[in-house]
Parts: C-alpha cells; structure tokens; sequence
C-alpha cells in the first residue's frame, strides 16, 4: 500500500494518513480523534476503499465521498498558506483545514511526500486504524502525555494537551519546535506569590525596565489573545462592546491599555474604574482611552442582566498576583455581579478575588486567563476554555534564574495558548 489517505473526520478537519502507517487489510479497530471521532474499523474500510478508487478526479471524489473530501487542492499548496501540518516519525501526519484539499490528485506516482521532522513527535499523534499503531500509540501517548493537534485556517489552537505551540502557526516553520523537548521534560513553571513578586521587582530593578514598558507588552498581549479567542466576527451582539473592569493597581492598568488595543483591533470597549490611583502612569493611561472615545462608565452596572444583554465579554482586570485578603468594596460587589453574569469573562493574569495560589473554588470562574509572564499557581485551578500566556518579555537570563521553562512562542507572535 503506498497511498496516503485522507480521512473525514468531521465538517471541518481531515486526517492524513501515510500508506506506511496504514495497512488497509489489517484495519479493524477504530479510528479515533481525542474520543470525539470513532468509526467503526468495518465502516472505516469500506469509507476508505472507496475513497481510494476514486481519487482520480477531485468531482469523483466530491461525489462519491462528500463527506469525506470536498474539492480538491495540490496538498502542497496547503501548507504554506492553510492549514497547519503535523509530523510523526518523520512523515507527515494529517493536515486540518477548513478548505477542502485531495492529497491523491497530482502527485508522482501517487506518492505521499513526506517531510523529514522528527522533532515535531511529541506534538503530534496519529490515530489510525492499524491495532499495532493503535497499541504503540497507547503507549506512546501514556508516556508522553500527547495528544491531537487540529488547527484551522486562521484560527486558534484547538485546545490539546501537549501540543507544540509553535503548531499553531501556519507556515512550514510551524513544524520546528526547538524547545518542545525541554518543554516536555519540564514543563512550565507555575509561580508562587512571591515568586511572581520577586520576578516583577527584579526587571523593574536589576533590568531597569519601567512599568510602562511592561504594562504595554502585557496589556497588547491580552487584547491580542482576547482577539484570538473571540474574533469579532465570531460575538453575538451586532456591536462589539466589551466591558472592561478596572481595579486600583497594576492589573487595572494593563486593563486600560488592553481597552486601547482592543479599540484598535475593533472591538467598542467600556471602562469601569472605580479606584483611580493618583499617578501620572494611570492617569496618562487614563487620558490616552478617553482620547480614543473609550467610554468610562460612572459606575459598574449592578445587574448582571445589563452586562449579559450590553456586552460580549467582560475583561476583569482588578486585581492580580498582589491581591491578598477578603475583597474589600466596592469590588466585593463589583466581582458578585460579574459571578452571577453569563457573559464570559476574561481575567488578567489571575481571576480577581482568587488566592493568587490556591485560587477560589465559589469565586469568578473565568472562560479565559490570560497568564502575564508565567503563570500562577492558582492557574492550576482555571477551569475555563482559553488558558494564554502572554507578556512575552522575560529576558532569558531571568527566565533561566526562575526555572521558569517558558514554552517557545509562535514565530513574532506576543500570545500562545497553554494546553
Ligand atoms: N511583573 C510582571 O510581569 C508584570 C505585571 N503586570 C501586572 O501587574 C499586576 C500586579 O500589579 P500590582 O502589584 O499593582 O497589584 P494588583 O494589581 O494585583 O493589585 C494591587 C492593588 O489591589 C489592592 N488590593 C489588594 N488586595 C485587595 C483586597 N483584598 N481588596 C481590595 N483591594 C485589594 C491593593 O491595595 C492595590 O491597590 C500583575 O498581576 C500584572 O497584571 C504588568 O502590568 C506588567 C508586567
Ligand atoms: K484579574
């Protein structure tokens, strides 16, 4: 068998499997997809054996097998602008994308390229219907920790566990993974209070960053992420307002830049700031929203109803990795009303009100965090769908002194999202 197949997996996604990992005559089991895809190994055979014989022209394959290829496309002409591809043992894998491709049609000799990256194994897995690769698989994924990695044109990661970051990129470089390795070993780091605490003082200190500096980096990194995981084209509303809420320390200002930003990318941001410290970096920050038409809100509305039927989203920038104690007023109200709201929320490096590490099992329980440098360990408790990393700023030295194992970012990208 020396065809590669390409296998419907749902509206969207194709696998693509290489003739040597698939042995059509031993195909009994299941074909499966993080327990979302299972096909039966008979139907499986016969979807296959009939995609086979007629690939030679991409109308038969609409035709005979319209669920399982639509039009067809050159592979290879995927690749670069498409969809994102993965390799395992060298070879590559399967390739997802929301455009429809035929990997059979213009080919030498029908013959699937393969590209030569090894390193890109851990990231990637291939589930086919082979009992052998199905068993070495098991074992491979047990002792890994793998899983499927699907991309989409244009779209986020598609959450899996151990998927390379560099992945959701969408060009070739996508497959090298450099630190992945390291990564797998040790995976990152999960800071303690005062960890983070002491991160913060020394790049403000010892690598004589201001807070400015930062704070721009960290705030352009949740709009960037806020703008992954809720593209304007993807909210309810037929206007893109989003609440922001602001509390009185630096988490509030990276809340008033990431308003600006998401101003910038077309999202129509509200600001609510309660407690307005009296220094010239929150009141230039301050200014530079109102110059940009960003509505301050005289105050936080107090039905919930109102933020569920105004706003998309709700960015909850009050406190981070300082907070501490009880919440006091006006928060206290502030965060029970964004509980009781069914808005998503999306917190700035901690959900506001958690214990900064044992997090807050009956507080806000965010659809997003988005972690600032590393994350903290209160992030182990986040139970939402978006876990981002941002503030892509750490200077190496300093991650190696903190151990901080920070997991590779996509090429330029300022965010990546965490498994
Ligand atoms: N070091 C970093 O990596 C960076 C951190 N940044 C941001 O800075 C944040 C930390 O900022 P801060 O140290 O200013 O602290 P926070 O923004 O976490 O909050 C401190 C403020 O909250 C108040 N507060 C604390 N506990 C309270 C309670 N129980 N009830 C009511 N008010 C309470 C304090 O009085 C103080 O005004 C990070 O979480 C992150 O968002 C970024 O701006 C820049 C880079
Ligand atoms: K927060």
């Amino acid at each position: 068998m020396n065809e590669a197949l390409n296998v419907n997996i749902s509206e969207k996604h194709h696998f693509l499997i290489p003739s040597q990992l698939l042995n059509l005559n031993k195909t009994k089991d299941l074909l499966t997809y993080q327990g979302r895809i299972m096909a039966s190994g008979k139907e499986l055979v016969t979807k296959i054996n009939s995609s086979m014989m007629k690939t030679s022209r991409a109308q038969d394959v609409r035709k005979d097998t319209e669920k399982m290829m639509k039009t067809y496309a050159n592979w290879e002409e995927f690749l670069l602008p498409a969809p994102t591809s993965l390799a395992i043992l060298g070879q590559l894998v399967f390739i997802s994308a929301k455009k429809d491709f035929s990997v059979n049609h213009g080919m030498k000799d029908k013959q699937f390229k393969f590209i030569d990256h090894p390193d890109a194994l851990p990231s990637s897995v291939l589930h086919s219907g082979v009992p052998e690769n199905n068993l070495w698989m098991l074992g491979l994924r047990a002792l890994l920790g793998i899983g499927v990695l699907v991309t989409s044109r244009g779209g986020g990661i598609l959450a899996q566990k151990g998927a390379c970051p560099l992945l959701s990129g969408n060009s070739l470089r996508s497959l090298e993974c450099p630190r992945r390795q390291s990564t797998m070993a040790q995976p990152v780091k999960f800071l303690s209070q005062e960890e983070a605490q002491r991160i913060d003082e020394e790049l403000f200190t010892e690598y004589q960053y201001s807070v400015d500096q930062l704070m721009e980096l960290a705030g352009l990194s949740c709009a960037t992420a806020i703008a992954q995981a809720y593209p304007l084209e993807s909210l309810l509303k037929s206007r893109p307002a989003v609440l922001v809420v602001c509390g009185p320390g630096n988490n509030g200002g990276d809340g008033l830049v990431c308003a600006r930003h998401l101003k910038l990318f077309g999202y129509e941001p509200r600001i609510v700031y309660p407690k307005r410290p009296n220094k010239p970096l929150f009141q230039n920050l301050t200014v530079q929203c109102e110059k940009m038409d960003i509505p301050f809100l005289p105050e936080m509305p107090s039905e919930e109803e109102v933020i569920d039927e105004a706003y998309n989203l709700v960015v909850d920038a009050i406190f981070g990795f300082s907070f501490h104690g009880a919440v006091r007023e006006p928060f206290g109200s502030i965060i029970s009303t964004l509980k009781k709201a069914t808005v998503p929320i999306a917190s700035i490096d901690i959900p506001s009100g958690w214990d900064v590490e044992k997090g807050n099992a009956d507080g806000l329980q965010p659809d997003m965090l988005i972690s600032l440098t590393a994350p903290k360990k209160s992030a182990m408790h986040f139970r939402g769908r978006y876990h981002y990393l941002g503030g892509r700023f750490v200077p190496p030295a300093l991650e190696k002194k903190y151990q901080l194992n920070l997991p590779q970012y996509p090429g330029t990208d300022c965010v990546l999202r965490l498994p």
